[in-house]
């Protein structure tokens, strides 16, 4: 173990992040009502150039008007390279009340984009006396964002997830596909007459989740397009879980129990990892540093584990 402790991310639900376009304001209500953890109100790719000041008013009036319970609040805002983004921001935290929780920045590209932005939000929110500090996500989507996602990982305090952005990210990085995550036709082994599929989002994902894990982030997978494929959904959903990350993204209303399924720790799993605990302590007693746990191995590295599970698990039901 490194002498630097790895800290731990925030300690709020985040299975799933519920998107509406800003422009489309007769969905807030149903956002709000819905039980996804994260709220993300667009102002970015959903939302036409046309609309970008109507959208910015709606939810604007949205984010002090409607009930949004206990959800995280977010809003995206558009990327640092169009004319739309600084007024994104100065326009909400003067305009809106308190109850905006974080700004999502989409299309990041190195630590100084976080630094610009963090910049900008300090001043306006000293400047208007706001007691709340409004909290950061980023997307990773971009060549660049891959590639500084380490520093983009560790560039503010304010920082509180990292998602991929699969659609941004193929475009970018020049992948021959119009999918928005999931499986990939042209992605696959092929050995003695049959193809084996393999995950061209694997690679990022698990730099997302490194970067995430060393600097106390929450690592989130992205949108799924294909809103009709719940089992391709739910196949990418429990890749992106096993890898560590801790949710995903709805861009329609029946996703959203797709995602809060797979990323709540089902009642078998936390019954085994309280088990290994068990199992464990029972060793401990014993002077023994491992045991075995219906046949299998378990030691000290076991408790870690089992204890992702048991705290995630805890912190869900509240
Ligand atoms: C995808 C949609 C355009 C579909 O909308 P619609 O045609 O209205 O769907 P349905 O008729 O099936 O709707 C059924 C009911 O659900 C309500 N509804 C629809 N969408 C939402 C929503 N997002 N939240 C809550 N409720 C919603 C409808 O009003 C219907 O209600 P009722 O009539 O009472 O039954 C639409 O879902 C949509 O706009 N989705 C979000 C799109 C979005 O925000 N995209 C941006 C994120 S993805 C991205 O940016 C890519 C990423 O950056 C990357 O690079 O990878
Ligand atoms: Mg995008």
């Amino acid at each position: 173990m490194s002498f630097r402790i790895q800290p731990q991310p925030p300690a709020r639900p985040n299975r799933c992040q519920l998107f509406g376009p800003g422009s489309r304001p007769a969905i807030f209500e149903k956002m709000a009502k819905s039980d996804a953890d994260v709220i993300n109100l667009d102002l970015e790719d959903s939302v036409s150039p046309d609309d970008k000041d109507a959208a910015r008013r709606n939810i604007i009036q949205a984010i002090g008007d409607i009930d949004w319970g206990d959800k995280h609040l977010s809003v995206r805002i558009n990327g640092l390279d169009t004319p739309y983004w600084y007024r994104d921001i100065v326009d909400v935290l003067e305009q809106a009340g308190d109850r905006i929780d974080q700004f999502m920045i989409p299309k990041v590209g190195n630590a100084a984009d976080i630094y610009a932005v963090d910049a900008l939000v300090s001043g306006v929110e000293a400047a208007k006396g706001r007691r709340k500090p409004v909290a950061l996500e980023v997307i990773i989507e971009t060549a660049a964002g891959i590639a500084h996602v380490e520093e983009i990982a560790a560039a503010s305090p304010r920082l509180q997830a990292m998602s991929l952005g699969a659609a941004d990210f193929a475009a970018s990085m020049g992948m021959a596909t119009t999918g928005i995550g999931g499986t990939q036709e042209n992605y696959y082994m092929y050995r003695e007459g049959q193809k084996y599929w393999s995950d061209p989002w694997h690679w990022a994902q698990t730099a997302i989740v490194a970067a995430c894990r060393t600097h106390g982030v929450l690592p989130v997978d992205g949108p799924f397009g294909d809103f009709s494929d719940d089992e391709g959904f739910r196949a990418q959903a429990l890749r992106s879980a096993t890898l560590g990350m801790v949710g995903k993204w709805a861009i329609h209303p029946k996703q959203v129990a797709l995602c809060n399924e797979v990323f709540t720790p089902s009642d078998a799993a936390v019954a085994e990892a309280r088990e290994i605990l068990e199992a464990m302590e029972e060793a401990k007693r014993t002077g023994q540093g491992a045991a075995v746990y219906k046949g299998r191995l378990v030691d000290l590295a076991s408790i870690r584990q089992a204890e992702v599970i048991v705290k995630q698990s805890e912190m869900i039901a509240g």
